[in-house]
């Protein structure tokens, strides 16, 4: 699907270029190399400019047509997000000499930092975009360290300063305050305006450093990226650390052992270029007759079956932080839904899946995202592409358990359990303490809201842990959350009360002991499966009545009475009675029957969703 897309984008934009007749990649050595990102906060121009780059380069000519070339995938246009990192390699010609510039575009949202910090472990060197008007965000702050401490070369570019409240000289004293960067070393531009963006394509050439990589060395390559086409198979994504591979050679991947031939290779521009050969300090990609994206895992060696190697450095695999059960409207979809899934993981390893059933959903799966916005996508691709209808569950973080039951460590194996479906919390007779993922939460705002802010946080049992101004309007606070506080609708709130001045990021934390509990809401006496949750006991009474109201405001009426009820085991601590006036519309929105009462699908995630009081 993706492939076809990008064929049909390959047709209608490449620029007349031979691209055989122009290069030879094996003159390429690696010291006129040089592999770089483009990180930002959300919405600062990533895109814009790697199109710019892209145009200014030849890859692809200039017309309205090609915005946002590397955004492919289709929730990424819509939502004017980037999802999935693209590569792009970019011949420049400096100062008589011509570059191979291999650029690679980022997501940036908190939800896909993991992207990042793959694109990251192969690059030398990071354009860090920042808008001149918003200045230095969460995830600029987030970025930044990634790339600091992968040791990298920094270039901090600033951006939109054609808009009319640009003010390059405020984001320049944030950028010397906050990351230690003299603003002699920015660049100010307009990547839409393409203003100054040459300057960015030669500070590429002379502030980051070429790749240390020699093609006299074995081949060793690092997989940083996958995808998965119908026709071929895997397409790895590879930085060549040295040596050389053609097409034909056998190659071993070191985290599985495994032989493979390589069929095709080559670069990205940013669509496939056969080149049948790839050497030392290129990044491209490679197809060896593997059949499923966990043989290409990200952070894996490939070397030449016949030179083995020490395995480079891999990195830390993606850790989901929602889970959520997907099930389908009716069980006769069973089998669709499950090839639609099945056919969505192979292009996003970090989407975790467990078989799972209940009562009343029937069979489905218990997913494992990287944050509730990469669920939402998922989903969305799901409807869009795959045309699945699903029943998605309160989505919950990966609680830990310690048991007291030597019966029930035995049977697991372990004194520590992951709870990540509440329909299987443990009972507190049988366990000594309850855990609960925590995060270390950057926020950025203006000041006038910190008052505000501040609350807000204080709702969501947080804890504060630092507050810098980073310029005299503008403040920076760090606080320790529950994961489970900020991962519906914190990012929302904070944005509707700060008027959209707010950024937000979080790393993870580690753990904390908490008294969690169990909450169930009933429909005339029948449990929601899609609503069961886990709470701080402290909040049980506040959040069983919210949802209770959201839920009943989220019922077209009916005929009857029906009762909608928050209950912690036996005890039911809200009930709310609705007195129903009208029969129920036949909804074109697809309705889930509990007891005789039809609940839209999308009542549920509303439900969830928390309003600032
Ligand atoms: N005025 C002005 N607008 C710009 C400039 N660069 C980008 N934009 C606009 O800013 C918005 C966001 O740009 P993108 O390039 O999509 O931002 P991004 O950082 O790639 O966003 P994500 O991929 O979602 O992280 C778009 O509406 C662009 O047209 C610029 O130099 N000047």
């Amino acid at each position: 699907m993706k492939c076809c897309r990008a064929a049909l984008l390959y047709k209608s934009c490449f620029f007349p270029f031979s691209f055989k007749d122009a290069v030879d990649l094996s003159k390429f050595p690696a010291d006129r190399i040089r592999n770089f990102c483009i990180i930002a906060h959300i919405d600062h121009g990533k895109s814009t400019l790697a199109d710019r780059l892209l145009e200014m380069t030849g890859a692809i000519a200039k017309t309205e047509k090609n915005k946002q070339v590397l955004d492919k995938l289709q929730v990424e246009r819509e939502r004017g997000i980037t999802v999935k990192a693209q590569t792009a390699s970019l011949f420049y010609n400096h100062e008589g000499q011509q570059y191979l510039l291999n650029l690679i575009d980022t997501p940036g949202h908190v939800d896909f930092s993991y992207e990042v910090s793959r694109s990251i472990s192969a690059c030398q060197g990071v354009l860090l975009i920042v808008d001149a008007n918003q200045g230095i965000q969460a995830q600029t702050v987030a970025n930044f360290y990634l790339a600091f401490e992968a040791q990298l070369a920094i270039i901090p570019v600033i951006n939109k300063i054609d808009l009319k409240n640009a003010d390059p000289e405020r984001v320049e004293s944030q950028i010397e305050k906050v990351f230690d960067i003299p603003r002699e070393e920015c660049i100010r531009i307009s990547a839409k305006l393409g203003t100054n963006v040459e300057n960015v394509l030669q500070a590429v050439v002379d502030r980051i450093p070429p790749p240390e990589a020699s093609i006299d060395d074995p081949f060793k390559a690092l997989v940083f990226d996958s995808n998965f086409d119908h026709y071929r198979g895997v397409v790895a994504n590879i930085a060549v650390f040295g040596g050389r591979v053609k097409k034909g050679d056998r190659i071993v991947s070191a985290y599985l052992g495994k032989t493979y031939e390589v069929n095709e290779l080559g670069l990205l521009r940013p669509d496939e270029h056969s080149t049948g050969k790839l050497f030392a300090g290129q990044v491209g990609y490679i197809v060896a007759g593997m059949k499923d994206v966990k043989e290409a895992q990200i952070g894996d060696t490939l070397y030449l079956q016949e030179q083995p190697v020490e395995a480079l450095p891999g990195f830390k695999p993606a850790k989901a932080m929602v889970f959520a059960g997907m099930y389908p409207m009716d069980q006769s979809e069973y089998q669709g839904l499950r090839s639609a899934i099945e056919k969505l993981t192979l292009n996003d390893s970090s989407v975790t899946v467990q078989r799972d059933s209940s009562l009343a959903l029937g069979a489905g799966w218990r997913l494992g995202f990287l944050g509730l916005l990469h669920m939402e996508v998922f989903n969305q691709r799901l409807e869009q592409e795959y045309n699945a209808s699903v029943i998605v569950t309160a989505p919950t973080v990966p609680y830990k358990a310690v048991l007291s039951s030597a019966k029930l460590i035995k049977e697991h194996g372990s004194k520590e359990i992951t709870i990540v479906n509440p329909a299987q919390f443990p009972d507190r007779t049988v366990v000594s303490e309850y855990l609960e993922p925590m995060v270390l939460g950057t926020i950025l705002a203006p000041d006038s809201y910190t008052g505000k802010i501040m609350s807000l946080c204080l709702n969501r049992r947080a804890v504060q842990k630092n507050m810098l101004y980073i310029d005299d309007q503008r403040v920076m606070m760090k606080y320790l959350f529950p994961l489970n506080e900020v991962v519906v609708d914190f990012y929302d709130l904070l944005k509707s009360l700060s008027s959209g001045y707010a950024s937000f990021d979080y790393e993870n934390a580690g753990y904390q002991a908490a008294d969690l509990i169990k909450m169930d809401i009933l429909l005339n006496g029948r449990p929601v499966e899609e609503l069961i949750t886990i709470v701080h006991r402290d909040r049980a009474y506040s959040s069983g009545k919210a949802m209770c109201e959201r839920l009943k405001d989220s019922i077209p009426r009916q005929m009857f009475e029906i009762a909608v009820q928050a209950a912690i085991g036996m005890n039911y601590i809200y009930i709310y009675i609705m007195k129903l006036l009208k029969k129920q519309a036949e909804g074109k929105k697809k309705m889930r029957l509990i007891g005789s009462v039809e609940v839209p699908k999308d009542a549920f995630i509303n439900v969830l969703k928390r309003k600032q009081k």
